[in-house]
């Protein structure tokens, strides 16, 4: 029993880890913070109740996660700590009573409640008046220096007015107002980027950048809350707060308030208006003011006993689910979209929401016509949580996913034991940019210049809307465009020619085919040609091919199946690209079993170099000795040359390499 709970509580220690570095060291949560606040409430009890279990490690001592090492770091004066959380009035209550009981019975204590605003936080240090340090929190002791970042947040004076302090750090919540988040991913999808998941990950993922002119052309602002060093100037949080805002900072909207009482009914007027707020709250944060009776409540692990946030409801709504309609995404994915009779969730009207995929649909038993709970729970994306039986007329009816892709109206495919279904034609208008990409990229066609940015911008102009385009590009289209004179639209030309070179594996490889990688396409293409594999080679015929397996087999047999993914590959045929059969490798490339140490500075990055060799048949290792056979040295090769030379290993140059590469066997082998 005690073994279980001690494994149980190592397991969520661990998962806590994992997504809190998904959260604030990636921006990239991979779950919602319901979810999220369910995994650490159960590990916050499991502690409670067995205090023994706790270490001075666990996720519930400590702060937020490790700066990034990209950042310089920042050492905190004064902690930037977290926050002890209230869900229900009874906690607020609690709390307030242990407050009281902490101060004294004759203490008058009287608090503050500022909106708890759903972004990053920051610490902005002035001195003499000057912005001169922007910090992130980090792990509440250190955080990452993003001065530079944050000069580009028009709200935060490079200056500030009246007659602050010496030295005076203001904090707050940089965020993106919900309007900007979402014209900022509506611009982020048109550019063929990755939207964000939610005003706070695009927030922090903004100004956790490397390049400030990223971050300037982000729309961001900033709440300040309160101050760290130079708070000792005042009296109080409110006396604070007003300080902050005469010297020219934006400072969160507040309000006083006498007792507890005074303070829920503020908490309900803000639950039921930050519907129409334009940023993400997640609750209203309560703060005793006088900064005395601070001092003397103090701090317990990681959030002081002087504040506490009363949590909203996790952001959800009912409403009719009246229709359902698939989206192809970019990989293929086909998933189940709802369309919702329009309900106002957190400020947005929401009348989409995602439904997962079938499996989804099934378990929950969600049916067209349902009223159904629809939760955003701090993500920006709604999805349908599901169904209330009870308000069924009997007029709903079962989604069916449908057989055929609505994009291009080619069969759908599920394949066996996964939970998404795909549209698989190469030509699909909803993947075409996706598979292009794929095709130019260096371990398939490998078409140097024609990278993710060049073949987005060429799609988008329509220049390429399928990989047989790419060779039927002409040197006239591309000189008027911008960054383009007569050479470079020649070397590009020059390079997609080049890729006609290709073997055929490499060619099976750039289709795009699912499941299959280099490996499988050199399996394929040493034992069926272009030509057969177009006349219709069976699921079995391809299993009989030693390392390939039944899926794999199947995907190929469907890929040569379908219509449009015939016509593209009978055009890259006639353009010239290779489908003929390779011939079966010869027992190793011409350098079979060699072993190579590369050093120095090469004409090409040292990878090109690494995959050469290694296609070649030999091997890559790092460091020289006896039984290194050649040294590839470049430019200002340092100590590997030297060793090398002290073994009496013979050193290539780079022409010395092309040389061996061509005719092996004349090369005196060592
Ligand atoms: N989805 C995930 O994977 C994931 C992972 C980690 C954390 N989270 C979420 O993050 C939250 C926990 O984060 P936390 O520990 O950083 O604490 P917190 O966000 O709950 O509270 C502390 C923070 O509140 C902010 N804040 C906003 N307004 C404020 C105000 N007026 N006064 C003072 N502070 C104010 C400050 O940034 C402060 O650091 C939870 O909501 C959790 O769900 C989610
Ligand atoms: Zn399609």
């Amino acid at each position: 029993m005690k073994e279980d709970i001690r494994k149980r509580v190592e397991e969520l220690r661990e998962l806590v880890r994992y997504h809190n570095r998904k959260y604030y060291v990636e921006d990239a949560p991979e779950i919602s913070d319901a979810e999220y606040d369910a995994l650490y409430s159960e590990l916050e009890r499991l502690e409670r109740e067995h205090p023994e279990l706790v270490t001075p490690d666990s996720p519930t001592q400590r702060v937020g996660a490790e700066p990034l090492e990209e950042f310089r770091q920042v050492e905190h004066a004064v902690p930037m700590l977290s926050l002890n959380n209230a869900r229900k009035p009874e906690e607020l209550r609690e709390w307030d009573a242990r407050v009281r009981r902490l101060l004294g019975p004759d203490a008058g204590v009287e608090y503050v409640t500022e909106l708890k605003v759903d972004g990053l936080a920051v610490s902005l240090r002035y001195e003499n008046g000057r912005f001169v340090l922007g910090a992130t929190r980090g792990n509440g002791f250190v955080g990452e220096d993003v001065t530079q970042n944050l000069r580009t947040v028009r709200s935060i004076p490079e200056r500030l007015s009246d007659d602050p302090p010496e030295v005076l750090e203001a904090r707050g919540e940089v965020y993106m107002p919900i309007d900007a988040f979402e014209e900022l991913n509506r611009r982020q999808e048109a550019e063929g980027k990755r939207p964000f998941a939610n005003p706070r990950n695009a927030a922090a993922g903004s100004i956790r950048q490397l390049d400030p002119r990223v971050t300037a052309q982000r729309p961001l602002t900033i709440y300040v809350y309160g101050a760290g060093e130079g708070a000792e100037n005042f009296a109080s949080h409110s006396e604070t707060l007003e300080a902050l805002k005469r010297f020219g900072l934006r400072v969160n909207p507040y309000a006083v308030h006498r007792d507890i009482d005074s303070v829920l009914e503020e908490c309900r007027r803000w639950a039921a208006r930050r519907e129409s707020l334009n940023f993400q709250a997640d609750g209203v944060v309560i703060k005793v003011n006088a900064n005395e009776q601070q001092r003397a409540l103090g701090s317990v692990a990681k959030a002081p006993r002087w504040a506490i946030a009363y949590k909203f409801e996790p952001l959800a709504g009912r409403t009719k689910l009246l229709d359902v309609f698939v989206r192809v995404g970019r990989t293929g994915a086909v998933t189940p979209q709802a369309v919702l009779e329009p309900v106002s969730i957190g400020g947005v009207t929401i009348s989409r929401a995602t439904l997962h995929n079938e499996d989804y649909i099934k378990e929950k038993g969600i049916l067209i016509g349902d009223t159904v709970v629809v939760e955003r729970a701090g993500d920006v994306i709604p999805q349908v949580m599901r169904p209330v039986p009870e308000e069924r007329t009997g007029s709903e009816r079962e989604f069916r996913m449908p057989e055929r892709c609505p994009n291009c109206g080619e069969p759908l495919s599920r394949p066996e034991g996964e939970a998404i279904v795909r549209c698989v034609n190469a030509r699909c208008p909803a993947q075409a940019l996706e598979h292009i990409i794929h095709f130019a990229s260096r371990g398939a066609m490998d078409i140097e210049g024609l990278g993710e940015k060049l073949a987005t911008r060429f799609f988008n102009l329509g220049l390429i809307r399928d990989p047989a385009d790419i060779y039927e590009l002409r040197p006239e289209q591309l000189e008027p465009l911008e960054g383009f004179g007569e050479k470079s639209a020649r070397n590009l030309i020059r390079a997609i020619e080049r890729s006609k070179q290709q073997p055929f594996s490499r060619v099976l490889y750039a289709l795009g085919i699912r499941h299959v990688g280099s490996v499988t396409a050199g399996l394929i293409a040493g034992r069926f040609s272009g030509e057969d594999l177009l006349s219709g080679v069976g699921v079995e015929e391809l299993s009989e091919i030693e390392g390939v397996g039944e899926v794999v087999a199947r995907a190929v047999a469907e890929y040569f199946s379908l219509e449009d993914n015939r016509r593209l590959v009978e055009r890259l045929m006639q353009h010239g690209l290779n489908f003929g059969r390779e011939a079966a490798e010869p027992a190793g490339g011409p350098l079979e079993g060699r072993k190579f140490v590369i050093t120095g500075t090469l004409s090409e990055p040292r990878r090109v170099f690494v995959e050469r060799i290694e296609a070649a048949g030999g091997t890559v290792t790092s460091s020289v000795s006896r039984s290194t056979d050649y040294v590839l040295a470049g430019e200002e090769a340092g100590s590997k040359l030297e060793r090398a030379r002290e073994l009496g290993i013979p050193v290539l140059d780079e022409a010395a390499f092309e040389e061996l590469l061509d005719h092996e066997g004349h090369l005196p082998a060592r």
